[in-house]
């Protein structure tokens, strides 16, 4: 089939060149010259395992890039994959994604056949309906059903393996009005399902849009729950992660997502816990318990630094901060845990040296006046404490490296760092 994916970015690009992969030709639009250059030269603009391959397979020939929105004429499927950010009261700002979308009807109105456009980006329950389609038909001058038809196809992949994730998803979700949506939907994934077991859930728009809003909720929930469990477990010296692997054998609870310490960031569990918060409270419905999750949330980086406080006082001292990166595998610092732990280790007057194997520069441009080091050995160096925040593989084999710090404090937020003699080893939930 004919596939054009409007945006470019994490989702963008990994849909559009798994999508060439799968035989489709695909074409992606972006306002960033640089990243269609890129493209078009086999080249991915991001870090994720698996894209460079595709990318370098199907870039210029199945797998095309441009800055024109005209390109969608052509196509039997549109995606939309821009950015739904939150404003400062943490709603959704559909500014962006409803601007696309009126450019993007300007593009069909030249369409000889009827595409099916499909909001890939995550948005809030009302938004296709609302604003959405109502944008296509501002720009196309015709209407739903007539130039065009609308579906809702959320994304679920994570940063770091996004690749994976497309290519091997647990379900796939269509959200539409019409048979005709959802045959269109299962045609273009036929090669997907040939390959996987994959369940397909079919349902309205509104509900796929909250499908996606409930699952991340869910998630993050279930993390900020451990997050709590562990800290209680920890008052009464109990360690949260054998209580984690004992808990996680219920099939009903599940051994995933069950990692306490010092809590979920990244670009989506804030900001949709967030826009759902706000969506929640504007329908006139009051989130408690998602209030809550955030709270939990909010306080792990403060629970992290107070056990620091009670081994050493860092006013005027070294400290190494570990892992700037808000998960493993990924340059992404967005809503990183490191972010509030630097924030509160300068309030305490303490130096700060930062150590990522991949997100340092990401993090220069919010700190730039603290110190990065080339490696977690060049932090350690002279440092009178450490605080672990991003769980990478080469904390765990981290060992003699300790034995340069001025005095051995290690707090550990992932749980990653190998307990040894000669270290002042802490946990956060353990
Ligand atoms: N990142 C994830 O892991 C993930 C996973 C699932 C869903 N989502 C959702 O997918 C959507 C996209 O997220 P993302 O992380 O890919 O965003 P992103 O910021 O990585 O990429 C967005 C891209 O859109 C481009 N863009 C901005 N305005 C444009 C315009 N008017 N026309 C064309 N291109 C434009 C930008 O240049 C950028 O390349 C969001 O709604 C997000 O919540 C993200
Ligand atoms: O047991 C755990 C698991 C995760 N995390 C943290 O949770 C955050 C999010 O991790 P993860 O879900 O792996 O990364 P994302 O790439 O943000 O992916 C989430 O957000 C995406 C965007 O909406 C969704 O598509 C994915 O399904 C959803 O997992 C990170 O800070 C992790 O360190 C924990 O603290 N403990």
């Amino acid at each position: 089939m004919q596939v054009t994916v409007i945006g470019s970015g994490y989702v963008g690009t990994t849909l559009a060149a798994c999508l060439a992969d799968l035989g489709h030709d695909v074409t992606n639009v972006d306002i960033d010259e640089e990243i269609v250059a890129a493209i078009e030269s086999g080249v991915a603009p991001i870090h994720e395992a698996g894209l460079d391959e595709l990318v370098a397979e199907h870039g210029g020939e199945r797998l095309r890039a441009t800055t024109d929105y005209d390109v969608a004429t052509r196509a039997n499927v549109v995606f939309i994959a821009l950015p739904t950010p939150t404003d400062a009261e943490g709603r959704i700002d559909t500014s962006i994604i409803t601007a696309g979308a009126e450019q993007l009807g300007a593009a069909l109105a030249e369409s000889e056949e009827r595409p099916l456009v499909v909001v890939k980006s995550t948005v809030v329950p009302g938004t296709t309906e609302n604003e959405l389609i109502p944008a296509l038909e501002r720009g196309s001058g015709s209407t739903v059903g007539e130039a065009f038809d609308v579906a809702v196809n959320p994304e679920f992949l994570r940063e770091g393996t996004a690749v994976s994730d497309f290519l091997h998803p647990d379900k796939v979700v269509f959200g539409a009005q019409h048979a005709r949506a959802y045959e269109t939907l299962n045609e273009l994934y036929a090669p997907l399902f040939e390959r996987t077991d994959t369940a397909v859930v079919r349902t309205g728009i509104r509900e796929a849009e909250m499908i996606k809003y409930a699952n991340n909720a869910f998630l993050a929930s279930k993390i900020s729950l451990i997050n709590e469990l562990g800290n209680i477990c920890k008052e009464f010296g109990v360690d949260a992660y054998e209580v984690a692997d004992a808990i996680g054998l219920d099939d009903r609870i599940g051994p995933q997502f069950l990692r306490s310490g010092v809590g979920w960031g990244g670009s989506c569990f804030p900001k949709d816990v967030a826009a759902l918060i706000a969506a929640a409270r504007d329908a006139g419905y009051d989130p408690e318990l998602l209030d809550a999750v955030v709270g939990v949330n909010d306080r792990q980086p403060e629970r992290l630094l107070s056990i620091l406080d009670d081994h050493v006082d860092v006013n005027g001292e070294r400290v190494a901060v570990l892992g700037l990166a808000f998960k493993s595998g990924t340059d992404d610092i967005r809503s990183s845990r490191a972010i509030p732990t630097i924030e509160g280790l300068l309030e305490r007057g303490a130096t700060v040296v930062g150590y990522d194997p991949v997100a340092t520069e990401n993090m220069r441009a919010e700190f730039p006046d603290i110190e990065y080091a080339s490696s977690a050995a060049d932090a350690l160096s002279g440092a009178t404490a450490a605080v672990v925040v991003t769980d990478w593989d080469e904390f765990a084999a981290l060992d003699e490296e300790f034995d340069a710090m001025a005095r051995p404090v290690v707090v550990d937020g992932r749980r990653i760092v190998e307990p040894r003699a000669g270290i002042e080893y802490e946990g956060l939930t353990w």
